[in-house]
């Protein structure tokens, strides 16, 4: 899409805001979204087929990672709505007595959702949903990596809604920054901490607000009291899942040196019972995205090896296959150790205690997520206390994303606000104070100062400062 029609969609949205807002409401809204459920529900053979298509998602996961959570994002949104939009009241002040007083959220107005290539669709239309439970309008910038999912993106929106409602615009980084160039009122920016922070530099030219999904090493730890099967399967889920093509993936696994050997065979064992002695013959294993993305991974675990890492298990690798791989000896000198692995290989490092642990992740930008896995509670409490992240799952991985209740985002490096549910509801709104006066005794404060007034000034001083 060339520049004219990048403004002209964007002039087009903008004039709609000022008039939507009030003919915008719950019904409407609600309208709205059921809709989109409509049309997601009926195109979903079309969804399955795109993400085969750009990189040989299985069906199995594009239901439950793609669609399921937009769907449930939907019907949460739609239970909760009327209530997230009620103004609330808010009592006076001793300082404010004789007025009335009440909060109102109200739409951003303009928005612009930038997705990653990684969940496509999820991550494309989730925000979508709170933006329009908002009252929001949207133009939406699907990935350019994933060109058969942004098509089936771009037909859903415009069979859905009007296109000064939503509109999609195609392409690459180009697109993206011509977007940028515009005056949304906000901007909800998903993919990495270097493009959020190009992100973040343009949105500050129209002083637009930023929501910023972004990513990192996500940590995870395995104490000496571990459930090691269930932390095997947890971590071989939440690691292979998408080829590891995961923000919130476990990037790396720091294990308690006394277990280290039984927890190995354990995530060997899960990992073959998923997806096979031969995981490239397995329906249920991802592709990585493209060639680029192969060869960067792949560049990856030759740094490594090179620099004296160990291949403990898997490691094949053909076209854009990468197998589920274990690495271990990493060293600090190694890129795998600096750089977001986004990919299927896991390093294994052994600890002997949990400072060690802790002074390395505090080290270092705070992830997305973190991950723990140990029974005794203390344990898992003195991580969660000690550090900083954007979330925390303990004897789980990744499943804090789908808690419609919980907030989902980064800290710093790994985001700037929260998505899903009422948090994604409150990103998309600005929360607006409205003070109505009644029978307020502050006008007799007002000058000139004769001297009875600042009597009665100092007489506030002393009684409400
Ligand atoms: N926090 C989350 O919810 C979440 C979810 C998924 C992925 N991620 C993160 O996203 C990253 C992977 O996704 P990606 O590779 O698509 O991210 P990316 O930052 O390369 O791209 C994301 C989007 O930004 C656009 N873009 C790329 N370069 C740009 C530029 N210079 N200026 C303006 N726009 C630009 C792309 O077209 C794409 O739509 C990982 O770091 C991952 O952890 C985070």
């Amino acid at each position: 899409m060339d520049g004219d029609r990048i403004e002209a969609t964007v002039t087009r949205q903008k004039a709609a805001v000022a008039e939507r807002r009030l003919r915008f409401g719950l019904e409407e809204r609600k309208g709205a979204l059921a809709h989109l459920r409509q049309t997601i529900e009926r195109r979903e053979r079309d969804i399955v087929e795109a993400l085969r298509r750009d990189f040989g998602k299985p069906e199995p996961e594009v239901i439950l990672t793609e669609i399921l959570p937009v769907l449930q994002e939907i019907r949460h949104t739609m239970r909760h709505l009327k209530r997230w939009m009620r103004e609330r009241r808010v009592a006076p002040t001793l300082a404010t007595l004789g007025t009335s007083a009440r909060i109102r959220p109200e739409p951003r107005g303009l928005c612009l959702i930038i997705a990653p290539w990684n969940y496509p669709f999820n991550l494309a239309l989730g925000p979508l949903v709170s933006a329009l439970a908002a009252g929001n309008s949207a133009v939406v910038k699907p990935s350019e990596m994933t060109p058969a999912t942004s098509q089936v993106i771009a037909d859903i929106i415009e069979e859905t809604f009007p296109p000064d409602l939503v509109a999609v615009v195609q392409g690459g980084r180009e697109v993206s920054q011509q977007l940028l160039d515009q005056p949304f009122d906000h901007i909800f920016f998903t993919g990495s901490p270097e493009v959020g922070k190009i992100v973040m530099a343009a949105a500050a030219r129209h002083l637009s607000s930023v929501t910023l999904e972004l990513g990192g090493k996500s940590p995870t730890i395995v104490g000496p009291g571990a459930d090691l099967d269930k932390a095997a399967r947890w971590i071989a889920f939440g690691k292979f899942v998408n080829a590891g093509q995961t923000c919130i993936a476990p990037d790396h696994v720091f294990v308690h040196r006394s277990i280290e050997a039984r927890f190995s065979e354990a995530l060997r064992a899960a990992i073959r019972h998923a997806y096979g002695a031969d995981p490239q013959a397995s329906r249920d294993y991802a592709r990585i995205v493209n060639a680029h993305h192969a060869e960067r991974l792949r560049g990856l675990l030759q740094d490594a090896t090179d620099k004296g890492a160990r291949i403990s298990f898997g490691g094949e690798a053909e076209g854009t296959y990468l197998a589920p791989t274990l690495i271990e000896a990493i060293t600090p000198q190694m890129d795998i150790d600096r750089e977001e692995i986004f990919g299927p290989v896991l390093p294994i490092m052994a600890y002997d205690g949990l400072d060690e642990v802790i002074n390395r992740i505090n080290a270092r930008p705070k992830p997305l997520a973190l991950y723990i896995f140990e029974k005794d509670a203390a344990f898992a409490e003195e991580i969660v206390a000690r550090t900083s992240s954007g979330g925390v799952g303990v004897n789980l991985t990744t499943m804090h994303y789908s808690h419609a209740g919980l907030p989902f985002g980064g800290v710093n490096n790994s985001g700037i606000g929260a998505a899903h549910g009422y948090f994604g509801f409150q990103a998309f709104s600005h929360v607006k104070p409205i003070l109505k006066e009644r029978w307020s005794a502050v006008p007799m404060l007002f000058p000139p100062y004769r001297p009875r007034v600042e009597r009665l000034i100092r007489i506030a001083k002393r009684f409400l400062g």
